[in-house]
C-alpha cells in the first residue's frame, strides 16, 4: 500500500481512489521451482508474459540466473542480488494508470545444471470490484480512457483461459480501439 500510495502521488491520481481500490486487495503468493534442464537452450522456464496483477513483488530465492525482462526489444537478465526484492509493474496498473505506467514483459530461462527458485507475490484489487482507468486520470476529450471497465473476476477469467503470450492477453482484452471496445469475446 505504501508503494501504491507513492505511485498514486507520482501519477497525480486521487490517493483516496487508489486506497479504496486496494482496501480489500488480494495477495497471492506463488512459488516457482525450475529444475535443471539438460535441454535448456530448447525450453523456457516461463514463456514471455506480463503479470495480470497490479504489482508483483518477487524474490529470487537462490542465486541462479534466469529472469529476463524485455527492454527495447532485447531480453535483459535480472541478476539476483541476495535478499533484494524486485517490484514489477503488472497489466492491472497499466490499465489503472491509463497507460502512464507500462507493465513489464518478462520470461524465465532454465539452467542446464543448477535449479532455481523464486517467490512471487501478486497484488490485485478485490476480485469482486470493477476497475478500469482511474476516474481521476480521465478527462475526455483531452484525456480519454484507453481501456474499458471490467470486474476483476472476468479479467482473471480471461487471463486464465489463455496461454501466456507476451503483453497481449490482458491489455487487448481491456483496450478500447478506435472507439470500439476491446476484444472480450475470446
Ligand atoms: O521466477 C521468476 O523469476 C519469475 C516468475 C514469474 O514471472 C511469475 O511467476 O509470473
Ligand atoms: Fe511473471
Amino acid at each position: 500500500m505504501i508503494l501504491l500510495g507513492k505511485i498514486a502521488r507520482a501519477l497525480k491520481m486521487d490517493s483516496d481512489e487508489m486506497e479504496e481500490l486496494f482496501s480489500d486487495c488480494s495477495q497471492i503468493m506463488k512459488m516457482n521451482y525450475y529444475p535443471p534442464c539438460p535441454k535448456s537452450k530448447q525450453v523456457l522456464g516461463i514463456s514471455p508474459h506480463s503479470d495480470a496483477a497490479a504489482l508483483t513483488i518477487l524474490l529470487q530465492v537462490n542465486e541462479t540466473d534466469g529472469l529476463q525482462i524485455r527492454k527495447d526489444g532485447k531480453w535483459v537478465p535480472v541478476k539476483p542480488i541476495p535478499g533484494a526484492l524486485i517490484v514489477n509493474i503488472g497489466d492491472m496498473l497499466e490499465i489503472l494508470s491509463n497507460g502512464a505506467y507500462s507493465s513489464i514483459e518478462h520470461r524465465v530461462i532454465v539452467n542446464p545444471t543448477i535449479e532455481r527458485l523464486s517467490i512471487a507475490t501478486f497484488h490485485s484489487i478485490n476480485p469482486d470490484a470493477e476497475f478500469g482507468p482511474a476516474h481521476s486520470l480521465i478527462d475526455p476529450p483531452h484525456k480519454p480512457a484507453l481501456f474499458r471497465r471490467e470486474t476483476a473476476e472476468k479479467y482473471y477469467q480471461n487471463f486464465f483461459a489463455h496461454k501466456l503470450n507476451g503483453k497481449t492477453t490482458n491489455l487487448d482484452f481491456m483496450r478500447i480501439q478506435n472507439g470500439l471496445r476491446g476484444n472480450h469475446s475470446s
